[in-house]
């Protein structure tokens, strides 16, 4: 599905990994270099994709490195990463990043991939602030030195009252098309989006940043890096698959319910729930992928609450139990076995029905087993569905 179909997210991140990293001098761009076994642009993305909201992920990398970034990244498995090429600024790279963005976001956030442990709820408390107030918010930490201004031969002019400085962090947030337009209109170069976004005439609200997002930009900095993933505090993400199977027979006094779209004309399912067998599969192939259990251990059919319930609550339970969980669904794939209904007319429609309800892509394939078996006497249906996700790993 593309980035910018139905069911794509409304919040998009730019990682701007495209800087040399010549303070840090490791001979490679920064983005590249490793801190304990990963680069520093796999560590930025963790976070993000630890995330219970669904983020579109923009990734820019130098012009030289981008397949490399793609293949690090598996980003040609994930519809919702883009990686694009950067430009010789940071300004220039974060407006190439900007113009990636699908047209259905409507916050979008700016991230230094050289800020890679920033945590996860850094994202969330600002892409919420500027939801909640319609402008710009950055994260930001007090000043713990004094601050002189001293002219240009050094010599000291004034101790500047710090309790009025804030040291800025990212991700910085700010509503899309303001955004869009603040770049457009841009004719300096500025050391941070939110000073781009300012000059353009925009509020900006400061909210409490976190010491875990210092930027790496120093020799010094990448040892600090290399403490925090030694000692867990930026544990690594893993990526887990999970199975699930349904079968249903059919039951022609029932209407059709499958995928959470009705199909006038088909025979129904029979089931405790509505019987979609579609939307079935897909909860234990997600309950399967984040360890949480199965639809009959969730949803018992002795429980009230579920008789008759539609796929719809069944997935958006399910889409709770793995966000409490802390798991992030980067995709599922679902097979349907039977003769009947034929999936092919609705097939766009079916998969971006559920791409909402699992905030993610799916994919829906269909198939018959050449009238062998129940299936192929046109006795019922056997949906199979396999999913992706992302969790904390030890
Ligand atoms: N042309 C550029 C320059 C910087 N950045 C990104 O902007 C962030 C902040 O820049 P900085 O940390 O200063 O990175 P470098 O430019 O790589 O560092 P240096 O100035 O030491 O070369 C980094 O994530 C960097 O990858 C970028 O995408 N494109
Ligand atoms: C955006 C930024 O990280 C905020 O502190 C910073 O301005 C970028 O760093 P640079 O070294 O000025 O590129």
């Amino acid at each position: 599905m593309p980035a910018g179909g139905v069911g794509a997210p409304t919040r998009a991140v730019v990682v701007v990994a495209a800087g040399s990293g010549t303070r840090l001098a490791q001979g490679r761009p920064k983005a590249f270099v490793e801190v304990a076994g990963r680069t520093i642009l796999e560590w930025s993305l963790r976070p993000i994709l630890l995330s219970p909201a669904p983020w579109q992920v923009v990734v820019v990398v130098p012009s030289d490195l981008v397949d490399e970034a793609a293949a690090l990244l598996g980003s040609s498995g994930n519809g919702f990463v883009t990686v694009v090429a950067g430009s010789a600024t940071r300004q220039g790279s974060v407006a190439r990043g900007l113009a990636a963005v699908g047209p259905r976001v409507t916050t979008v956030l700016v991230h230094d991939s050289a800020r890679c442990f920033t945590p996860t709820a850094q994202f969330e408390a600002v892409a919420s602030g500027v939801e909640a107030l319609g402008h710009g918010v950055v994260p930001g930490l007090p000043v713990s030195d004094t601050i002189k201004r001293v002219d240009a031969e050094g010599a000291v002019v004034a101790t500047v009252d710090r309790s009025e400085l804030v040291a800025m962090q990212t991700p910085q947030g700010f509503p899309r098309a303001e955004l869009d337009a603040a770049y457009a209109a841009a004719d300096d170069e500025h050391t941070d989006d939110a000073a781009l976004y300012e000059a353009a005439g925009h509020r900006v609200t400061v909210v409490d940043g976190h010491a875990e997002a210092f930027k790496i930009t120093t020799p010094w900095d990448l040892s600090r890096a290399a403490m925090l993933a030694a000692e867990g505090t930026a544990s690594p993400t893993a990526l887990r698959t999970g199975v699930g199977i349904d079968v249903h027979a059919f039951d022609p006094a029932e209407p059709l319910r499958l995928g959470t779209l009705d199909w006038p004309g088909e025979q129904g399912l029979a089931g405790h729930s509505d019987g979609d067998a579609v939307a079935h599969a897909i909860v234990d192939a997600l309950l399967s992928a984040a360890g949480q259990g199965d639809i009959g251990s969730r949803f018992g059919t002795d429980d009230p609450r579920y008789a008759g319930a539609s796929g719809v609550v069944f997935l958006e339970a399910t889409r709770r139990i793995l966000t409490d969980a802390g798991a992030r669904i980067a995709n599922v794939a679902v097979q349907v076995i039977g003769n009947r209904p034929r999936l092919a007319a609705r097939r766009t429609e079916l998969e971006e029905a559920l791409a909402i309800l699992v905030g993610a892509p799916v994919s829906v394939s269909a198939t018959t087993t050449d009238g062998l078996g129940f299936t192929g006497r046109g006795e019922g249906v056997t949906v199979i569905a396999t999913a992706l996700v992302s969790v904390a790993s030890d």
